[in-house]
């Protein structure tokens, strides 16, 4: 039934962006980058898919209880969400006919759904499934409410559509074509940012080239994308302006040489992007096998899936991708790995820099796993995964390396706040050996390290216990200095934290470290601002060590305490 397999497939490619909309998806006739038109009315998809979302913990909760995907093994989770919803919630059940094997499938165990359901609501305190439907549509506590009001507030600050022109597909005299010839270009962001609303369906599109980085451009806020033939052929890829940061500061200095890794890939914005500026590094090269290839690493194998997609639609198909793959587990001595010689590391974080979470679809999906770990209480066994929440975290660090709730911003409760700070402190850990790894590979001679968190202790903290781990010192490797990068960057104002680094090279009992050196060579984006950014901070390594030197053992030690940890947009 082409609603629900179309439904399921948008979920997967809406849940967590930032880059895509769900209006932009449906509108558009076909996916982007393909031909193929959907057979299914936008507006019932539409629905759906808005539905699911809204109940989609209420919903993952009942099918991870009646265990249904591991007994029913044809279906996703994304495709027990949308099932489920319309069993329990639609006027006249799932939409297919009676012997549909995604019917059949669900309908199988309706008797235990229906079950869990009842007990999910007794359990949510209300007498019916009016007053359910109604606590999901506020809500229901102080902290919500301060939360959604935060939200609302943050989405008053105007965010452009940034959009990347995609020069794998895009010709070079791309902005003298003809759709774009339509469009007019101004002076400043500011002109942008103020035409909001501007008559997408005339294509007197506003823009703005970007000064800082390289074939960017700035649409106003809510520009329809569907609208706009050159997005839908991959031409122009829809990425914030701060997450081009750590591509284009990996091509400071001379022309890349060597194989590149991402290594932590999924969904591919940063990795399409190394792949177009290797591209156009090599335009006139005369052989290929001097052109540096491309490794995309995403342990996930869902979000390697997105990958592949998106690299498709960007025309990156020559990446090779390894999905199922642990960065940490890769053997550095080993081919491909002994010959990249820089890396991206774009680690799992908190997040807390992304502007406009509330409108991020996020949606809590089942999983097989969490049902044999659910005991009969409902109580999990394991330690319990942190939801990806519509939350914007407001912490800033304090003088004790502790963690401050602002109390302007929400109030947190003491609880929470020792959950956060140790949350903060293991991804700070993870993203420091995930770092330190990279600087292992035996051939690797430059690193960017990027997070989209506002959290010092991800930032500055990390780029310093990085180069006071022993690997770092003794292969060599040190900051990029900001006068060593690439002239976007280099002009780009805001820097690191000095107060940070100081603090961080005090707790390392750094003696040699140049904190000022430091601090400027770390880049931060702010959210909230007239840039229009989100909260971002990223970082370049050199080392200037022998090219063959021989790999420090790096201990990684065991990850899975904290894979439950990380925001992985
Ligand atoms: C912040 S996201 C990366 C976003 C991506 N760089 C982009 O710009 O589109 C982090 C990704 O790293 C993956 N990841 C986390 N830990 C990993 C590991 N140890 N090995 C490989 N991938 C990992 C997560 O699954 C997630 O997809």
């Amino acid at each position: 039934m082409s609603l629900y397999y179309e439904s399921a497939a948008l979920i997967k490619t809406l849940d967590g962006s930032q880059d895509t909309s769900l209006k932009s998806l449906l509108f558009s006739k076909a996916k982007p980058g393909s031909d193929a038109p959907r057979k299914s009315n936008p507006a019932q998809l539409y629905a759906l898919i808005t539905e699911a979302w809204k109940w989609s913990s209420l919903l993952t909760e009942v099918v991870e209880r009646a265990g249904l995907l591991a007994q029913e093994k044809k279906l996703t989770p994304q495709l027990a969400l949308v099932l489920v919803h319309d069993l329990l919630l639609a006027k006249k059940g799932i939409a297919a006919p009676e012997n549909h094997v995604l019917r059949q499938a669900v309908e199988r165990h309706q008797t235990r759904i229906r079950a869990e359901f009842t007990k999910a609501r007794v359990r949510a305190g209300c007498a019916s499934v009016e007053e359910l439907k109604g606590r999901l549509d506020r809500p229901n506590t102080e902290a919500e409410a301060a939360i959604e009001s935060i939200q609302n507030a943050n989405r008053k600050w105007p965010h452009p559509r940034w959009l990347r022109i995609n020069t794998l597909r895009a010709a070079q005299d791309f902005l003298e074509g003809d759709e774009f010839r339509k469009w007019k270009p101004v002076g400043s962001l500011g002109e942008v940012l103020s035409s909001e609303g501007s008559p997408a369906e005339t294509g007197r599109i506003v823009y703005y080239i970007d000064e800082h980085i390289p074939n960017l451009l700035a649409l106003p806020p809510g520009t329809d994308l569907s609208m706009i033939s050159a997005y839908k052929k991959g031409e122009l890829i829809s990425q914030d302006k701060a997450s081009c940061f750590p591509a284009y500061l990996l091509s400071s200095g001379r022309f890349l040489q060597g194989d590149i890794l991402d290594a932590c890939a999924a969904p591919g914005n940063k990795t399409s992007h190394i792949a177009a500026i290797v591209f156009e590094q090599n335009r006139h090269a005369s052989s290929q096998s001097s052109i540096p290839r491309v490794f995309a690493v995403e342990r996930d194998v869902q979000r390697a899936n997105t990958l592949r997609e998106m690299l498709g639609i960007a025309g990156a198909n020559h990446v090779k991708v390894h999905a199922s793959q642990d960065f940490l587990k890769l053997d550095v001595n080993q081919a491909p790995w002994n010959n990249i010689s820089a890396v991206i590391l774009d680690p799992s974080c908190s997040g807390s820099g992304i502007v406009d979470r509330g409108q991020v679809m996020t949606f809590k999906l089942p999983s097989v796993a969490a049902a044999s770990s659910t005991n009969g209480n409902g109580k999990s066994k394991k330690r319990k995964r942190y939801e990806k929440k519509n939350v914007p975290e407001t912490v800033t660090d304090d003088k004790q390396d502790g963690v401050l709730v602002k109390e302007q911003d929400v109030e947190v409760n003491e609880d929470n706040a020792i959950k956060l700070e140790t949350r903060l402190k293991s991804l700070a850990v993870l993203q420091t050996r995930m770092l330190t790894f990279a600087f292992s590979f035996p051939n690797v001679h430059k690193v960017t390290y990027s997070t989209c968190s506002v959290h010092d202790i991800e930032n500055e903290g990390v780029v310093v216990a990085a180069l006071a781990s022993q690997v770092a010192r003794s292969r060599g490797w040190r900051v990029m200095k900001r006068d060593e990068q690439v002239p976007g960057i280099r002009l780009w104002k805001h820097r690191g934290k000095e107060a940070a680094c100081q603090l961080a090279i005090a707790a390392h009992g750094i003696v040699d470290a140049n904190t000022d050196e430091v601090a400027e060579a770390c880049v931060r984006c702010e959210p909230f601002t007239d840039e229009g950014t989100q909260g971002f901070f990223v970082a370049g390594f050199v080392r200037d060590g022998k090219k063959n030197d021989q790999p420090e053992e790096v201990s990684n030690g065991d990850i899975d305490e904290e894979r439950w940890l990380g925001f992985e947009d």
